[in-house]
């Protein structure tokens, strides 16, 4: 079970946050105290991917930490001879990840097969897909690189299938900037985060963890060769976008 999240509780001298051991340790309690509506994007991610998946083709979870989006994926996706393919490149996180899913596999028959794999989403060849999800990753790659991994992305999507795309995004307005990041910090207070936390934590993602606006997700995927963008969630500052080849 996961342990409640304390890691920026007590004063520490500033590093960039990594996906380490400790961080595996407490990270479903982390995200969920973390990402305002990130159960519901959770789960209708499996809805949404039951549409688009085909039968025979591959799921990919990318990034794919524990395995949130993988098991909603089997949750909700019934397509014949389908398989999820979840990537991670921290060895911490895949190793916890494998664990739950043997468990989900012990408690349900007739799921999705899965393969978890350890690797750079940045270099691992893609196979023909008809869901990619990337829920919460994107905003982890170097600016630099998000178009390129985009339009691999693209490249590999089979005609009729989705990119699901889930970020924290900033406003161009200083004022909607400024109250949605001022809601988003409420809502780590009510979820019992101190103001130390709070801010060791900022901190730590600084260096690490770059936010677009919508209107620069949109233009990257439609430079990507993404012709349609439909955002279907938002929760403050979080959203989650369904892009289409
Ligand atoms: C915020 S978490 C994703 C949360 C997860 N998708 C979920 O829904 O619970 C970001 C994840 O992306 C992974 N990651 C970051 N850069 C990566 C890369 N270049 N290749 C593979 N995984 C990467 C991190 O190790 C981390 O587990
Ligand atoms: O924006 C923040 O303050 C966050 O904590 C966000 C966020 C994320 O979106 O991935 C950052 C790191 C953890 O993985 C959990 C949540």
């Amino acid at each position: 079970m996961s342990e409640a999240d304390r890691l920026f509780a007590s004063p520490q001298p500033p590093a960039d946050f990594t996906f380490n051991e400790d961080v595996v340790r407490v990270f479903p309690d982390m995200i969920k105290r973390s990402v305002p509506g990130y159960p519901t994007i959770v789960e209708n991610l499996g809805v949404i991917a039951a549409r688009f998946a085909q039968p025979h083709s591959r799921l990919y979870d990318l990034g794919c930490s524990l395995g949130a989006v993988t098991q909603a994926l089997r949750r909700h996706v019934r397509a014949e001879g389908a398989r999820v393919v979840a990537i991670d490149n921290s060895t911490a996180m895949v190793t916890r990840c494998r664990e739950y899913l043997s468990a989900q596999d012990s408690m349900h028959e007739e799921l999705l097969p899965v393969e978890v794999v350890e690797a750079d989403i940045l270099e691992v060849p893609l196979e023909p897909a008809s869901v990619i999800a990337l829920n919460f990753t994107l905003q982890f790659i170097a600016p630099e690189q998000r178009l390129g991994l985009l339009s691999r992305l693209r490249a590999s999507l089979l005609p009729g299938g989705a990119l699901l795309l889930s970020e924290k995004i900033r406003f161009p307005e200083t004022e909607t900037q400024a109250l949605l990041n001022g809601l988003h910090l409420d809502f780590k207070r009510a979820n019992g985060y101190s103001e130390l936390e709070i801010a060791q934590k900022r901190t730590a993602l600084e260096n690490v963890m770059l936010t677009d606006t919508l209107d620069e997700h949109r233009a990257r995927l439609q430079a990507a060769g993404f012709t349609t963008v439909v955002p279907w969630f938002q929760c403050l500052n979080f959203t989650s976008l369904i892009a289409l080849p």
